[in-house]
């Protein structure tokens, strides 16, 4: 029942269309209780010999008004009740999607996508349930099964109607015990369907590796085992579900025994007439439906229950940015690195140490290292990925970074992830993410600084291009050249290519980072990267080692300090060379490529 207390704020809400629902419940067990008045009558009339043509009408006619009044108010409760379960699914899903959105990216590190989507849809399903149908069963098993059984004990004889449900209490005990089981298994039948949810989202993601390591086998196996056990916790909860009806019948069956064997004495006895115990028995009829009712709804209950609490979860989950801010002023200036030390969340390790260094409004600067050295750490951190964990801070102009408002702090980046992503929509959709209304012209000038626009134009469909899931693969190339268009529209005050040019090859890179350094002379650019000749322009360069700098200054003198940076530098530089000489050799004939 606790899942009703904790929807409350919802009933309050909407309590108009439930007042609704109730009333037109109301009406109908109120019109329910006519037919077996008048067979009683009937029976009684022509036992009496007093039935008349005109009686026999006027009865008929009540009977059809009663019909068709029945008819319109079930219309009217099951729009009212149900379309009050609608909204309750639908305010749930908007405050889980805003609570997926405002959750930061280690939130999803540590979820699995297939049982964020579970709780958007099975649990709601569920807990839309209690809303909808649990009130239904409710309302009208206390409605319905109430008002039958007052009608009984006035109608026809209190004492009948006492005996007749000796046997209920026994139903109310066993069905909320059966309720009880219920929302454990119903609890382990969720869990399950959440991780075949998952499997099944990672294994369409994951499809070309699948295939090319001839895995779609073993995969199918993996499949099946976690279908196998969604079916088995399901059949589980099934055979838990499949003991309330019998139950009730059993009770209904006792009920019946009860009336037909005393009644029968009493109708002897004179105390009722015959018309009464069969009006008596049409009543008892009526109470299997509100008797199921209520063995559905502790099933229910205990249903919307269990998935309430794993929304709940999710919903009280803190979210690991801190929200307070300080200042609402926009960030502007320098951007100084102070950490002492920072450590992953859950690790034990310290990640970053001793980072101090300032990128200066307006410059551009290179971070560079071996791989797993920190630099997209650097950058995470710098975007607030990680809020609490560093000690000492991260300056931006006046504040530090966790001074400001998230939203515009954010606002002053156009980031390019290492690991891009482009959405299933079109090319210019992509790009034009930040700002839809953005014109055409503006689209294309990122795209022509990212040097990409040429490679869209030769699509047969170019900007309107849908791609990834329902439309056209692209090279991996292609897709980071996107991700950098995406970031440059908004001429973001800071741009951050995280490992964005890997995918291209030296000369595309070249042209991207002349176009870069000719159009955003006056902003600030933060670039990590494997080739030295992406940063030899920047001027700082900060080398990684370990978690810490390493090496900082420009490219001259760190060519002069004859370190890593150096060493790194000649050794790339002398290979692309030897790679440009055998490409010439072998474009004048002078090698065979066959021996
Ligand atoms: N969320 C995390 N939790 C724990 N450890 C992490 C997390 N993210 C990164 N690391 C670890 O921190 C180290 C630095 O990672 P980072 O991604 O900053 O390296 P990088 O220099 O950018 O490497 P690369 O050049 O390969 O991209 C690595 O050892 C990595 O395994």
């Amino acid at each position: 029942m606790n899942v009703y207390k904790k929807l409350s704020w919802f009933f309050k809400r909407e309590w108009k269309l439930y007042v609704g629902g109730v009333i037109a419940l109301v009406l109908v067990a109120l019109m329910e209780l006519i037919p077996p008045q008048i067979i009683g009558r009937v029976i009684d009339y022509i036992t009496e010999s007093t039935l008349t043509m005109n009686t026999l009408s006027i009865l008929l006619v009540i009977l059809i008004v009663a019909g068709l009044l029945t008819y319109i108010f079930r219309y009217f409760w099951r729009v009212f009740i149900f379309g009050a379960a609608y909204r309750l699914g639908k305010t749930l899903r908007e405050m889980l999607f805003k609570k997926y959105s405002d959750m930061s990216t280690l939130f999803f590190q540590k979820r699995r996508t297939g049982d964020l989507m579970a709780h958007a849809t099975n649990d709601i399903n569920a807990v839309q349930g209690t809303a909808g149908a649990g009130i239904l069963t409710i309302a009208d098993s206390l409605i319905t099964g109430g008002a039958v059984l007052v009608t009984m004990a006035l109608t026809v004889s209190p004492k009948l109607t006492l005996i007749a449900m000796i046997p209920l209490p026994i139903m109310v005990v066993l069905t909320s015990y059966y309720g009880r089981l219920l929302n454990k298994g119903f609890r382990k039948a969720q869990a399950a369907f959440s991780s075949l949810n998952d499997k099944t989202s990672e294994s369409i993601a994951g499809v070309k590796v699948i295939k090319t390591f001839g895995y779609e086998k073993a995969d199918e196996e993996d499949f099946v085992e976690l279908s196998e056990d969604v079916v088995d916790k399901n059949l589980k909860v099934s055979r838990i579900d499949a003991l309330f009806d019998p139950t009730i019948m059993a009770v209904i069956g006792v009920s019946y025994f009860l009336s037909i064997f005393y009644g029968a004495q009493m109708v002897v006895a004179d105390d009722i007439t015959l018309g009464q115990l069969v009006t008596f028995t049409t009543y008892l009829g009526m109470m299997v439906w509100p008797m199921l009712a209520l063995g559905w709804f502790f099933n229910l209950v205990q249903r919307g229950s269990a998935s309430y609490e794993r929304i709940e979860e999710i919903m009280n989950t803190k979210n690991n940015i801190g929200e307070d801010y300080l200042t609402e002023e926009r960030p502007r200036g320098d951007i100084k690195f102070d950490i002492k030390s920072f450590t992953f969340p859950e690790e034990e390790e310290v990640g970053l140490r001793d980072v101090k260094f300032t990128i200066a409004e307006g410059t551009t600067v290179g971070i560079v290292g071996r791989t797993g050295s920190g630099k997209s750490a650097l950058v995470r951190l710098l975007l607030r990925e990680f809020d609490t964990l560093y000690a000492n801070d991260i300056v931006y102009g006046d504040y530090p970074i966790r001074d400001y408002r998230i939203d515009k702090l954010r606002e002053q980046f156009g980031y390019v992830p290492q690991d891009h992503f482009l959405f299933s929509t079109s090319i210019r959709d992509n790009i034009a993410f930040v700002n839809p209304e953005v014109d055409d012209e503006v689209v294309f000038n990122a795209t022509r600084l990212a040097y990409v626009h040429e490679d869209i134009e030769r699509f047969t469909e170019g900007y309107d291009t849908v791609v990834g899931e329902r439309g056209v693969s692209l090279s991996g190339g292609q897709k980071q050249r996107i991700s950098i268009a995406r970031a440059l529209v908004a001429d973001p005050e800071v741009l951050i290519l995280d490992d964005s040019l890997s995918a291209v090859d030296a000369e595309t890179e070249e042209a991207i980072l002349n176009n870069l350094k000719a159009t955003r002379e006056r902003k600030t650019n933060i670039i990590t990267a494997h080739r030295m000749s992406a940063v030899a322009h920047a001027d700082l360069i900060i080398v990684m080692e370990s978690g810490t700098v390493s090496e900082m200054g420009t490219h001259d003198e760190l060519m002069v300090s004859k370190g890593w940076y150096h060493d790194t530098f000649k050794a790339q530089s002398l290979r692309s060379a030897l790679e440009s000489n055998l490409d010439e050799i072998v474009e004048r004939g002078d090698v065979d490529g066959t021996e």
